[in-house]
């Protein structure tokens, strides 16, 4: 063993788990050497959740992320000789329409993300799993590429350290923990361990279940719990015994019943052949503090395997036996089976990334053994480039505000979505019902009153609709269809179109207090800017000006889309509640990295905002400003910022228009707010729910939202948002950004499409919500551009004006023409689609006419 070292360019805290081993393997992999890794247990580890892991990966799911995670970690355990892709099954029982059609959505989300899962019939399950009772079922999807990390993925992470060792590229010390940080000046310079202080550039901690302590030791906090996961083992069962067969049958998930099976394969090549049977409790969850975990010492099996009592599943295992007697038959292995901790997370997304408050100290937490090695590919890249291969706004450390990393709420999140991990399905637009009420806007008693639809965003209640609206669905009746399908139906209220109908036929107000406002201030902050920005920012003639503009990386590609106020004596950047916290992080690092003197400030809870929009929203506007001239056409130019004043209070007025229509944004300190909403209220103008704006009518105008529509993943050209003119001064991503004004097409373009029939088989009129493939009619494929990218809908909603439902996606070149026909498949069915624009293509107010009257 090597000398202990006192200094090292990156120190891997928890180097014995799957995530540091495949960390550090890639971070070699992209040319870092001199690398340090350090576990408190053994290397590999024997006591975190790598010792005891099932090793599943299925890479199907909703989430193009950890699709792509999980067929990168496939692909590597592969090539290492390390994975058994015997297939992996999801049954829906019969009289289990809900998970049926959760499974037909999962084959959908492969076919955008690129998997191969098909749905089977009972009878095709029966023959790739014998041991299944097929009256049992219904159907199920197969995904022939799921399969174990075999023999363990704890095998997989001694290998990677033990080849990194040998590479001469890091040295590997196990029973040495981290017992606190050094941090000098916000940043990271070293670890203090039992047998001494590693000095270092850069600190990743990879320390899973005990990932919160570390975090603990830079003062911030990771929204993680441990919880409690049921694993059972029957025996003995050795119908592979001789086959050679690492592992004889195909990977079964029952989510109905929170459950799924495995065998174990022979048992000459294992630890004697066994079916285990796995259970997450979703109606009560055991969370585990990390403070809380038993030393080894004091562990019957290991601090992550906790002691069961069978009574507690013992109700599932009934209905397992059902669906698979076998269990029933094969004795119960207790002193085997045990609670495994594994991660749950506030949001469903691990926490990877730099840390908030100290530079050079990374997070790689919560992260299954199906997306280690991927993930650990985005860490390395992200570490050594500052970008990834794609988009990782979802997993990014610094998208979470600081009350989301408060106690209470991450112990409330992670409950609910511990509960929500394999069962009910979770419907897309499904809000959050713990960590409520965080943020409520002053106004927020008056739509309580209007009787508000509320859901949640950046801890903000929003409402969506109003049930005071309700008399106005006689009126538009007959453009806002009753949605028959409960889950197209689901989290929306029908009345929020006739908001939107009315709102384009007289006005509305909307509550826009959910904006993530950054304040930057000193003696830089133009410069900063201008660095940041693709638009012109610097310049006398922009002071009093709103700016539309976007941050791009270094590819060109598109990493925020937001406007921003160019004060007298700063600028303020107004974000999406979702984005925000991500890009004033950015902000920060990129001024210090650049030695500029700015402060960034999250101002978001101090300022309030209410949208005033449609044909009549100037002239009840002037019904209660002070000065009613000034709001005239030739007063107040498109884009401009003027202080107004209304009901004695100050206000600052942008004239801007998300949502298609004449109108302003009306900006106003918090404890003003009320006041200057019961003031526009007198007016007669109508409360408009968020709906409208975010969706209904943003797809109308073909508007593109950030995490959504626009992603690292693609240029700004392609998303169809750059400018006439490159500005003079130079930007980040300038030089790719000229290099793609340069071809003569773009690989692909974010185009608005239209289901132009949306009757499925039934008859029923189909109002789809989520990620829909993009076919090629003549084919049934889905559309894949000459860089690999393939086509999903970003975005989908109905357009009450259009009266169809109106989808975004980014289509390869080859399908880039106004009317080509398309299709998509939702829920098992394809309806036809047309492309009703290429690129920026507004289907209401083409000319965009409204918002400059
Ligand atoms: N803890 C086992 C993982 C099971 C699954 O991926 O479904």
């Amino acid at each position: 063993m090597s000398a202990f070292p006192d200094r090292a360019r990156v120190v891997i805290v928890g180097l014995g788990g799957i995530v540091g081993a495949s960390v550090a393997h890639h971070l070699i992999e992209r040319g870092w050497d001199d690398i340090v890794g350090i576990d408190k247990s053994g290397i590999p580890t024997d006591i975190g959740s790598t010792a005891h892991a099932s090793d599943f990966c299925y890479a199907t799911s909703h989430d193009y992320l950890s699709t792509w995670t999980t067929l990168y970690s496939i692909d590597f355990f592969e090539k290492l000789g390390h994975y058994a892709r015997v297939g992996g099954l999801e049954v829906a029982r019969v009289g289990d329409d809900a998970r049926m059609n959760e499974l037909k959505r999962k084959v959908a989300s492969g076919k955008a993300f690129g998997t191969r899962a098909s749905m089977i019939s009972p009878a095709e399950v029966k023959e790739k799993f014998p041991l299944i009772e097929q009256d049992q079922i219904q159907g199920a999807l197969w995904d022939p590429d799921a399969g174990l990390v075999i023999p363990r993925s704890q095998t997989v992470a001694g290998k990677l350290v033990d080849r990194a060792e040998t590479s001469g590229k890091l040295r590997a010390f196990s029973n040495c923990p981290a017992t606190s940080l050094v941090i000098e000046g916000g940043r990271i310079r070293g670890v203090v361990t039992p047998r001494g202080t590693i000095m270092a550039d850069l600190v990743v901690v990879c320390a899973g279940l005990w990932g919160r302590l570390i975090a603990e030791m830079a003062g911030e906090d990771l929204p993680v719990f441990p919880v409690d996961h049921p694993l059972t083992f029957f025996g003995p069962y050795n119908e592979f015994e001789n086959t050679g067969k690492e592992i004889g049958r195909p990977l079964l998930r029952d989510q109905g019943n929170s459950a799924y099976l495995r065998d174990t394969g022979d048992p000459k090549t294992t630890e004697g052949g066994q079916i285990e049977w796995g259970y997450y409790y979703e109606s009560d969850p055991r969370l585990c503090h990390p403070r809380d975990i038993l030393e080894k010492e004091f562990a019957r099996l290991s601090p992550s395997q906790r002691d069961l009592e069978l009574e507690d599943v013992l109700s599932p295992l009934e209905r397992a036996i059902e669906l698979t007697p076998i269990l029933g038959e094969l004795g119960y292995n207790e002193s085997h089976s045990f609670n495994g901790l594994l991660q749950t997370t506030t949001d469903g997304g691990p926490s990877i990334g730099e840390s908030q408050k100290v530079r050079g100290l990374w997070y790689a937490v919560a992260i299954w053994v199906k997306d280690a090695p991927g993930m650990a590919r985005l860490v390395a890249d992200w570490i050594t480039d500052g970008r990834t291969a794609i988009d990782h706004a979802s997993i990014d450390y610094s998208r979470f505000n600081p009350y989301a990393l408060e106690a209470k709420f991450i112990e409330e999140r992670c409950v609910e979505t511990a509960s929500k991990i394999y069962n009910p399905p979770v419907h897309p637009r499904e809000p959050f019902g713990g960590g409520r009420n965080i943020r409520r806007s002053p106004f927020y008693q008056r739509e309580v009153e209007l009787g508000g639809h509320f859901m949640e965003l950046g801890g903000w209640e929003r409402a969506h609709g109003y049930a005071a609206n309700e008399p106005l669905l006689e009126k538009y009746a007959s453009q806002i269809p009753v949605r028959e399908h409960e889950w197209d139906n689901r989290h929306f209220w029908r009345v929020s179109n006739a908001e939107h109908l009315e709102m384009t036929a007289d006005c509305g107000l909307i509550n826009l207090s959910h904006f993530h406002l950054t304040d930057i201030t000193g003696p830089d902050h133009v410069e900063l800017l201008e660095w940041l920005s693709a638009a012109k920012i610097g310049g006398d003639g922009n002071i009093g000006k709103g700016i539309y503009t976007h941050f791009l990386d270094d590819e060109g590609n598109v990493r925020a889309d937001f406007t921003l106020f160019r004060l007298a004596d700063r600028i303020r950047l107004i974000n999406g509640a979702d984005a925000g916290p991500r890009d004033l992080h950015y902000m920060r690092r990129v001024a210090q990295d650049r030695g500029l003197d700015v402060t960034v400030t999250d101002v978001t809870e101090k300022y309030v905002t209410i949208g005033i929009w449609g044909p009549n929203a100037r002239v009840n506007l002037q019904k209660v400003v002070e000065d009613p001239a000034a709001l005239e056409k030739e007063n107040f130019p498109f884009a401009a910022i003027r202080p107004i004043r209304i009901a004695g209070k100050d206000v600052t007025a942008f004239r801007i228009s998300y949502v298609g229509e004449q109108g302003w944004e009306l900006h106003m300190a918090y404890e003003d707010g009320l006041a200057v909403w019961d003031a526009l209220r007198s007016t007669g103008v109508i409360a408009v729910g968020v709906e409208t704006y975010a969706n209904s009518r943003r797809l109308e105008k073909s508007l593109r939202l950030q995490n959504a529509d626009l992603r690292t993943d693609y240029n700004l050209l392609e998303a169809d948002l750059a400018r006439p003119k490159v500005k003079e001064a130079d930007f980040r991503g300038k030089a790719k950004h000229l290099e793609h004004r340069a071809r003569d097409h773009q690989p692909a373009m974010l185009c608005t499409l239209i289901l132009t029939d949306n009757l499925d088989s039934n008859g029923i009129a189909r109002y789809p919500v989520g990620i829909l493939p993009v076919q090629d009619p003549e084919t049934g494929e889905t559309l894949v551009d000459e860089l690999g990218r393939r086509s999903w809908t970003s975005s989908i909603v109905f357009g009450p004006t259009i009266g169809k439902n109106i989808a975004l996606a980014y289509l390869p070149w080859s399908h880039c023409q106004e009317g080509r026909r398309l299709q998509v498949e939702y829920m098992g069915e394809t309806f036809p689609a047309e492309v009703a624009g290429v690129g920026y293509k507004p289907l209401y107010d083409p000319e965009n006419l409204k918002p400059r009257s």
